[in-house]
């Protein structure tokens, strides 16, 4: 389990985040909503020890791990997908930076780093991708190599930024299902960022909901489906254009 324990992150003059605590379980997907600027990708940040100059982190972030205990373990144990494909190598092809970072930080040993790759390898990255540099890549490309890089690294968490961000609903719905994927079959804590709450209602387990910094609701799918939420998350809800003018609306209506 990773444990998030009063996470903040704070100046002598702004709070960024107010401390935020939950945990992160081996087979779950925690969703992570809010607007933008409301400290999302902050949170994935500060949950690996990377936060803004001049800010301090407060609260505790442990996990269990066979490599918990140093920033080593940190690494070999939390990847994240980030939201920019400008982390990727810009002199280094898609496929040459991905699997050289795997080796690097593999961290499973039941499956070889190679069998893992070719396990994975039709459900992310084709030869196509894998020739690319990234300023080759589309939007969507890219998308599915920054998940392929943290998924390859075999690691125990996934922290995924916007994993589908400006991708068509086909893309969008594939990418999903890879997270689901890594959850469900492969045991993996996934946390998944997006201003998409429907997306997230059809593969969260639990949903956190972020309003300027705070943490305003800590829900799950079948609780905001039924209106027992915050009222902001009964905002976001209802915002979703099938809920227009509807108080309540079953869950199978919007999936
Ligand atoms: N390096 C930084 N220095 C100062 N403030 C920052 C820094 N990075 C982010 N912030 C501030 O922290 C707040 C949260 O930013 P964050 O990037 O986490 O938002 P977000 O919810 O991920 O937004 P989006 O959905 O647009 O990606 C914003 O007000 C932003 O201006």
């Amino acid at each position: 389990m990773l444990s998030v324990e009063k996470l903040s992150i704070q100046s002598d003059e702004v709070n960024l985040l107010s401390p935020i605590s939950f945990e992160l379980n081996l087979g779950k997907i925690v969703g992570v909503i809010g607007a933008s600027g409301s400290g999302k990708s902050l949170l994935a940040s500060a949950i690996l020890g990377d936060i803004p100059k001049g800010f301090t982190r407060g609260g505790n972030v442990t996990f269990c791990s066979d490599n918990s205990g140093d920033s080593d373990g940190l690494a070999a144990s939390v990847a994240l997908a980030a939201q920019s494909a400008t982390v990727l190598d810009p002199l280094r092809t898609v496929m040459t930076q991905l699997l050289r970072r795997a080796k690097l930080t593999t961290q499973r040993k039941a499956k070889s780093t190679k069998t893992m790759i070719q396990n994975q390898n039709t459900q992310l990255i084709n030869k196509q991708i894998g020739r690319c540099y990234p300023h080759q890549l589309s939007g969507g490309m890219a998308k599915k190599a920054l998940l392929a890089q943290a998924s390859w690294q075999q690691t125990d968490y996934i922290l995924a930024d916007e994993p589908c961000c400006g991708l068509d609903y086909q893309s969008a719905q594939a990418l999903y299902a890879h997270l689901g994927y890594l959850a469900k079959q492969e045991g993996r804590g996934v946390l998944v960022i997006s201003h998409n709450l429907k997306q997230l209602l059809s593969v969260a387990d639990e949903i956190l909901v972020l309003q300027e910094g705070q943490l305003v609701d800590r829900t799950t799918p079948d609780k905001i489906i039924s209106g027992m939420s915050h009222p902001y998350t009964l905002a976001l809800w209802q915002a979703i254009p099938a809920n227009w003018h509807k108080e309540r609306v079953e869950y199978a209506e919007v999936a």
